[in-house]
């Protein structure tokens, strides 16, 4: 359970580490936020936290559907419409995509102490190519990356699929789950990697409701706040600047 002064008890060894993508690494839900508002301004409704937490993480289609029967627009915009009428917005605003505090650090630390790293993100392939176009180095550090239209994840987060497809294609094969740090933003990708039998470090967005942070091992502010050697992980050899 998520303990609020950032230590964790009985956790770990960790031995490999998975990373979620958008919310995580990078700066794009609020693309996802913004396109939303958008569209839901045109049926005089507004897109609010409670709804973000529901799609956040999920495949496209998946998140598409919740929008459209949450919101009540199904009857005039279908699941399938919607993802190409934001389409075209979202594709102008990916090239942008930001890293977020403390995620190249932690990933360049990890790949220097050979701790075998993944990304694992509900993104499709054409997605992922835009958000990472200016960081192909920071992302050719993973081992391997496993995408939302990977024929093995068959469901989206919260289903285990992704992170039990990602484990697999370490060095040497399945890792066992218990060995595995995963680090998430939705509540969606937090309960995956449960449902994964792994471990799980949320950094939530301030704004997602505080009753998403209990289903995981432990909650941070920021990737900046992680401290490697609470997961039995290499330390830092010099404190963050
Ligand atoms: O958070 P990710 O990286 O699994 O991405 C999922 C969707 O593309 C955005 O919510
Ligand atoms: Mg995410």
């Amino acid at each position: 359970m998520a303990n609020p002064s950032g230590s964790v008890s009985g956790k770990g060894p960790i031995t490999h580490v998975i990373f979620d993508m958008d919310g995580l690494l990078l700066d794009t839900e609020k693309y996802y936020t913004e396109v939303q508002e958008i569209i839901l301004a045109r049926y005089n409704k507004s897109f609010d936290w409670s709804l973000k937490a529901k799609m956040m993480g999920k495949k496209a289609i998946e998140a598409a559907r919740v929008f459209v029967e949450e919101t009540g627009i199904s009857d005039s915009l279908t699941a399938e419409d919607f993802l190409v009428e934001r389409e075209a917005m979202l594709q102008k605003l990916f090239p942008s995509s930001e890293i977020m505090p403390g995620a190249s650090r932690l990933i360049r630390h990890l790949h220097a102490k050979g701790i075998p790293i993944c990304l694992a993100t509900g993104s499709h392939r054409r997605h992922f190519e835009l958000k990472t176009q200016r960081h192909g180095e920071l992302f050719s550090l993973m081992h391997h990356v496993v995408l939302g239209d990977d024929p093995d994840v068959k469901q989206g987060k919260p289903s285990p699929d992704i992170f039990l497809a990602a484990a697999k294609r370490f060095e040497g094969g399945s890792v066992d789950p218990h060995k595995i740090l995963v680090f998430e933003d939705a509540p969606s990708g937090v309960n995956a990697a449960k449902n994964a039998g792994m471990s799980v470090v949320m950094v939530p967005d301030p704004r997602l409701d505080s009753s998403f942070h209990d289903a995981a091992d432990q909650v941070l502010s920021s990737l900046l706040d992680f401290s490697p050697n609470d997961w039995g992980l290499p330390p830092y050899e010099v404190p963050a600047s």
